[in-house]
């Protein structure tokens, strides 16, 4: 028998009003007892006094047995997560850097005080990845996940290679369909999708890394030549998260973005539209797809977070808890295409082997293999010097392999 759920929602923008849309079309045994927001002045859907601006109201009624979390404020959302938490209410959150950042702690919080967090919609939104890593692949040994994990920069390059519309264009219809985060620099620069790796990779692996120690590179430096290349070699340009299981010892995750094949996946995964790819040693090469950003698809998977609540589900963190000493490494050598202004970048990334180096004009690249830490510690130099860089598995057709031993996977 499943129980009466009373929600306090934290938050009424884009998710939280699709949240509302979908539960009112359904008789669920489920009520939502009040709406906290954060500007009293802002025109409301509903009646004036469903709506409060003390978070107390919420978090102190004992009536309410469910905080449902939809802000766009990091350090409130860990605060009101914490204290439902810790006062014996479940949660549903779809803040993804708030749960990327503080997961270790919100896993403690959950065992000391018994109660429930549950976080589907912050990874991909539509798609149902987490429940499906934490579940089905339990036992399955996962060589590597990856994907496209955020909606707004996938929007943007597909309007640019699909439609040839600029990029400040394309990211301005981005925000006006509620997609990209309020600084748009976490979906360009790759942050977003960094926290939503993070957090997969947890339920994948069982490791809890802090966002800080991986590497993000963005799509803000994607400058004309660089898609013309892509087109010329029939490619295409997509943000990438992978994390990737070297051997038995070491996980390896980034985001670049990458030259993608037309055999690949995620080659027509466009727009708004997110995709993760999971390669296991069994189960082979799984796909799954669907939107990744906007207020229904984000608000079915919320939905879906608390209609498990109504049997009180929890992720259990198995592979965490059960860890076979596996760590997380930046110590592998992969193949890089940069394009650069600057001769001395080239030499500060230390390359290992160049496979093909190009100067016409204005237009210098050099594809080789170079070691991700020596990318991380030039990251911010990279950003600054408008240069681009793209994984280039597919110029080179050598995988990522560890810096000590070569693998034959292809992820
Ligand atoms: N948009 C999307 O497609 C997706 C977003 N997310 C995540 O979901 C969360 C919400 O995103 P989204 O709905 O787009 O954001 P919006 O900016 O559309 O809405 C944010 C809401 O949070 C409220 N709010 C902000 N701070 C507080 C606070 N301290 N207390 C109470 N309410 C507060 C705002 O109040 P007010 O209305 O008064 O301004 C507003 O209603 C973010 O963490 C985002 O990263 C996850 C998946 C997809
Ligand atoms: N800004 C995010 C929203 C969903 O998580 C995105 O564009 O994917």
């Amino acid at each position: 028998m499943s129980k009466k759920l009373k929600i306090g929602l934290f938050g009424f923008g884009v998710v939280g009003q699709g949240l509302y849309d979908i539960i009112r079309t359904k008789n669920l045994n489920i009520e939502i007892v009040k709406i906290a927001i954060k500007d009293p002045a802002k025109t409301r859907s509903l009646p004036a006094e469903l709506f409060t601006t003390d978070r107390d109201e919420l978090l102190n009624n004992p009536e309410i047995n469910t905080i449902v979390e939809l802000i766009n404020d990091t350090e409130a959302a860990y605060h009101i997560v914490s204290t439902a938490l810790k006062t014996g209410k479940n949660v549903v959150s779809s803040s993804k850097k708030m749960v990327a950042l503080y997961l270790q702690e919100l896993i403690d919080l959950q065992h000391e005080h018994g109660t429930s967090l549950l976080y589907e919609g912050a990874v991909c939104g539509s798609i149902p990845i987490i429940r499906n890593l934490e579940e089905y692949y339990d036992n399955e040994l996962l060589h590597s996940i990856s994907g496209i994990f955020n909606g707004s920069s996938n929007y943007i390059l597909s309007k640019g290679y699909n439609d040839n519309i600029d990029y400040d264009s394309a990211l301005k219809l981005a925000q006006d369909l509620g997609f990209a985060e309020t600084d748009p620099t976490m979906d360009v620069g790759g942050f977003d999708a960094k926290f939503k790796l993070v957090i997969a990779a947890t339920h994948a692996y069982g490791v809890i890394v802090k966002p800080e120690d991986v590497l993000n590179v963005g799509i803000q430096n994607l400058a004309a030549r660089d898609l013309q290349y892509a087109r010329e070699k029939k490619l295409k340009i997509k943000l990438v998260p992978v994390a990737k299981k070297l051997d038995e010892e070491n996980v390896t995750m980034f985001v670049l973005p990458k030259f993608v094949h037309e055999n690949e996946f995620l080659y027509n995964v466009d727009y708004e539209y997110n995709c993760v790819t999971v390669q296991a040693a069994f189960a082979d090469q799984q796909f799954f797809y669907g939107k990744g950003a906007g207020g229904h698809p984000t608000g079915s998977a919320v939905l879906s977070d608390i209609a498990a609540l109504r049997y009180d589900y929890q992720y259990e963190y198995k592979k965490a808890h059960n860890k076979r000493d596996l760590q997380f490494t930046n110590n592998i050598e992969l193949n890089i295409y940069l394009r650069y202004e600057d001769e001395s970048l080239v030499d500060a990334l230390e390359f290992e082997h160049i496979h093909e180096r190009f100067y016409s004009g204005d237009y210098k690249f050099v594809i080789g293999k170079i070691n991700l830490q020596n990318l991380i510690d030039n990251q911010h130099r990279i950003l600054n010097s408008k240069a681009f860089v793209a994984f280039a598995d597919q110029l080179t057709g050598v995988s990522l392999a560890t810096a000590a031993k070569q693998s034959a996977e292809v992820f």
